[in-house]
């Protein structure tokens, strides 16, 4: 397969030289053969653009500067060929040419660059880079253990990927098995957020259309959903094993899945213990659990490794080693693609690029929305993996000098070309508040699978087609995007595109003087949960105590709230009165329907033990 640099030769000749204004410090092109013959120096169009700033802050001319992109075919050509990288083990390219940043925003950015690589390569030395929990940032660590500032967390690193591959291994050959069953077949992998996203997106891109155990996800506390999981398993829940996964040790909705399954292996007959596996942080209460009931493994979370960048660890190399994925790879590829990212020479720097892109386009205040189209089906969950990696890291309220800053980066996505029949009319003719992101593969087919649809043309070739023409048409329209474009997904390429946003994620947080490592609004949710449930049980013991009395004394919302001691959340309290009778759980007193304050409601049957006091 000719790789996409064996069809740049030197064949490709500039039809004219254009007078050009050289960066400063012209970059030059990594070791890869990937080259054009144009001159030795980079080479910046003239732009169609005259916006110049004397700060990066856009001003209007470079808002109107926007507007104005690149019409010229040719010029177009040239910009596309003189800002392309590639990455050649890895056969990775990225083009940003459809993003309209002049030579003077470039130049005006290589302070803050500059700034922003040092950080980053102090975050790798083991800074406390998330300085909000006084913690090292060291997810790169996972696929160079040369890289750790500690020998202990080295051999760590080293010991638990051996013994996820040696555990995968034995679970595979049946050496490891069930107590009922000759050998596991599937996985039920029970885990929210970044302990679940990671390994939903690595799944759906890589695991073959027959692994040796097919996996199966709950991420979240909805009754209804766990049931659908444990139901589709039926009788194979006696040949399930259950990862439950949790950096904390104690998310409630993990914690309510893996009682939830715990309950449908007792009514099957089944030992839990015998089938469960944890991942999660030393002493925490999950791997207390694990480790006092006696489960089949315990694998390791660290505090260095956020949710959002710990597909790399235990957390997503074990339920993909069980898929019979490459985790070896995975880890190569994402190496191969840090070692690219380190590099300060922007132009040379695929994460600075995108970092850099992501800025012009979105003002650095999140101005624009980042659409992520993948035009493989393999890949679909790439966007809602990164709605967590980039939204949740950028997303925040202060920068790290404590102004107030409401920053972040939109994601949203889904797949080409489907999304073509859904929301990108919007994207073409619609209110410009975004910039794309394809990501191109270009092998369609394993070699020898592939057939003409039509004379010429194969299935692939629509979608290729349907890609190209969407990026012509939003930019013929002034909108903008990137491209990123894998010669086909393997784990090695998949880990390479994590690791390139990982990165880029990084660089950009520096851009916009953020702890991207931290994620407080989170904390606010959990706790405001917390608060309603406190109130449900208030509101429960009031209602046992009414349900208690001969004969049983209903009562309306305000009596509730009066005697929880909370009139102004009677709100909230007709929430949870609602939510109860729907599930049976409150009785409506005869007579009494109508108004949600004339409505009186009791409990089915009264526990003189009042359990919700
Ligand atoms: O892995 P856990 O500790 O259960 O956390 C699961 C998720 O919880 C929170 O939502 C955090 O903001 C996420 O970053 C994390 O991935």
């Amino acid at each position: 397969m000719a790789s996409l640099s064996g069809l740049f030769s030197s064949s490709l000749k500039p039809s004219k030289t254009l007078s050009v204004k050289a960066l400063s410090a012209p970059p030059t092109r990594g070791g890869d053969s990937f080259s054009f013959p144009h001159t030795s120096k980079p080479t910046h169009l003239p732009l169609t653009l005259s916006a110049s700033r004397s700060d990066i802050s856009h001003t209007d001319a470079a808002t109107a500067a926007k507007k104005e992109l690149i019409k010229d075919p040719d010029a177009l050509w040239k910009r596309y060929l003189d800002w392309l990288y590639q990455q050649k083990d890895l056969g990775l390219y990225l083009d940003v040419s459809r993003v309209g940043f002049t030579d003077e925003f470039v130049v005006d950015m290589e302070h803050r660059f500059k700034a922003a690589f040092k950080a980053m390569d102090e975050l790798e030395k083991g800074s406390i880079a998330n300085p909000d929990e006084g913690r090292m940032v060291g997810h790169y660590w996972l696929r160079n253990s040369s890289l750790v500032p500690k020998p202990t967390l080295k051999t760590l690193i080293e010991n638990t990927l051996d013994s996820i591959c040696s555990f995968a291994d034995d679970i595979i050959a049946g050496k490891i098995k069930p107590p009922s069953s000759p050998r596991f077949t599937q996985i039920l992998s029970v885990g929210i957020g970044g302990s679940a996203l990671g390994p939903q997106f690595v799944a759906e891109a890589l695991a073959p259309d027959n692994p040796p155990l097919k996996i199966r996800f709950i991420d979240n506390t909805d009754p209804a959903g766990i049931d659908h999981q444990i139901a589709q398993l039926g009788p194979e829940l006696a040949s399930t094993l259950v990862i439950v996964i949790s950096k904390s040790g104690g998310t409630p909705e993990t914690r309510n899945g893996l009682l939830e399954v715990q309950k449908a292996f007792r009514e099957a007959g089944l030992n839990f213990a015998k089938q469960g596996v944890a991942i999660t942080q030393e002493n925490s209460l999950l791997d207390n659990t694990a480790r006092i009931e006696g489960w089949l493994a315990r694998f390791p979370m660290y505090d260095w490794v956020g949710g959002r960048t710990s597909v790399m660890s235990a957390v997503g190399l074990l339920p993909a080693a069980l898929q019979g994925i490459d985790i070896r790879e995975m880890l190569t590829g994402a190496a191969i693609m840090d070692e690219a990212t380190r590099t300060t020479s922007l132009k040379n720097n695929p994460a600075a690029l995108l970092a850099m892109c992501w800025y012009w386009a979105s003002d650095g205040v999140g101005s624009k929305d980042m659409v992520i189209l993948p035009y493989k089906d393999s890949l679909l969950l790439f966007s809602r993996y990164l709605q967590q990696l980039v939204m949740e890291s950028l997303g925040k309220e202060f920068d790290l000098d404590g102004n107030t800053v409401n920053q972040g980066l939109t994601v949203y996505g889904n797949k080409g070309s489907t999304d073509q029949h859904a929301y990108i009319q919007q994207l073409r003719e619609g209110v410009p508040n975004f910039f794309a992101t394809f990501i191109e593969v270009l092998r369609d087919r394993p070699p020898g699978h592939d057939w003409e649809l039509e004379p010429g043309v194969t299935c692939g070739d629509y979608l290729f087609g349907m890609l190209q023409g969407t990026r012509s048409a939003l930019y013929a329209n002034g909108r903008e995007s990137i491209s990123v474009t894998i010669e086909e997904v393997t784990p090695r390429s998949v880990g390479a595109i994590i690791a390139l946003y990982e990165r880029a994620v990084g660089l950009y947080a520096s851009l916009v003087n953020i702890n991207a490592y931290h994620q407080p609004g989170v904390e606010a949710g959990k706790k405001a949960a917390a608060e309603v449930l406190a109130l449900q049980k208030r509101v429960l013991s009031v209602l046992n105590e009414a349900s208690c009395k001969d004969p049983v004394e209903p009562l309306t919302l305000d009596e509730i709230a009066d005697r929880c001691h909370a009139p102004e959340e009677i709100e909230m309290i007709y929430k949870i009165i609602a939510h109860m009778s729907a599930n049976d759980r409150v009785l409506i007193a005869e007579g009494s329907c109508g108004s949600p304050r004339s409505v009186k409601v009791y409990l089915g049957e009264c526990n003189v033990d009042d359990m919700y006091a």
